[in-house]
């Protein structure tokens, strides 16, 4: 691939679960390892993946999730969107939050799963997963570390 090629940025919808008590705070949200063999392996992020041709943001969270997780998500709604710079490739992450699902999960890729607040106390986080501690710091008002290490 030619380096122009390389930079062109990938499409990839993330999906930020989040539990929301009887009022509609909202409270912990899941976090996932990525599984052996892909590049930043071990390293915790939001589930999600690549967009693949015609896909739509929601189209690709729904299929990535389900192939991964093995639930149905209701509506995702478009929280932010991020570029990141990797040495690998030129991402454009649309970040969606999502508040109903249905079915069990299951870790289809031998990935781990794990419900969490601030500060997150897993590591290490994907450096495209740290702008999304600081949004939720934001809202939360939390100050002080979004994470460890
Ligand atoms: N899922 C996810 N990917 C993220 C986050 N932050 C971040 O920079 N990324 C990057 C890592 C990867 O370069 C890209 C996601 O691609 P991927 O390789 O996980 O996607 P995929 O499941 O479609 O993979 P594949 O089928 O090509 O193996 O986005 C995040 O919070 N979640």
């Amino acid at each position: 691939m030619s380096e122009q090629e390389e930079r062109v940025p990938v499409d990839v919808a993330v999906g930020v679960l989040v539990q929301r008590d009887a009022a509609g705070a909202e409270g912990q949200f899941l976090l996932t390892s990525r599984p052996e063999g892909k590049v930043y392996a071990g390293y915790w992020e939001f589930p999600g993946g690549k967009l693949e041709a015609g896909e739509t943001v929601e189209q690709a969270l729904r299929r990535e999730l389900h192939e991964e997780l093995g639930i149905t998500i209701g509506a995702a709604h478009p929280w932010k969107v991020e570029m990141m710079d990797y040495p690998h490739a030129r991402v454009r992450l649309h970040f969606c939050k999502v508040y109903e699902w249905q079915g069990e999960f299951e870790m289809r890729e031998q990935q781990a799963m794990a419900w969490q607040t601030l500060p997150v106390q897993l590591q290490p986080v994907l450096p495209g997963t740290i702008p999304v501690l600081q949004w939720f710091a934001a809202e939360r008002a939390h100050s002080g570390i979004t994470h460890v290490g």
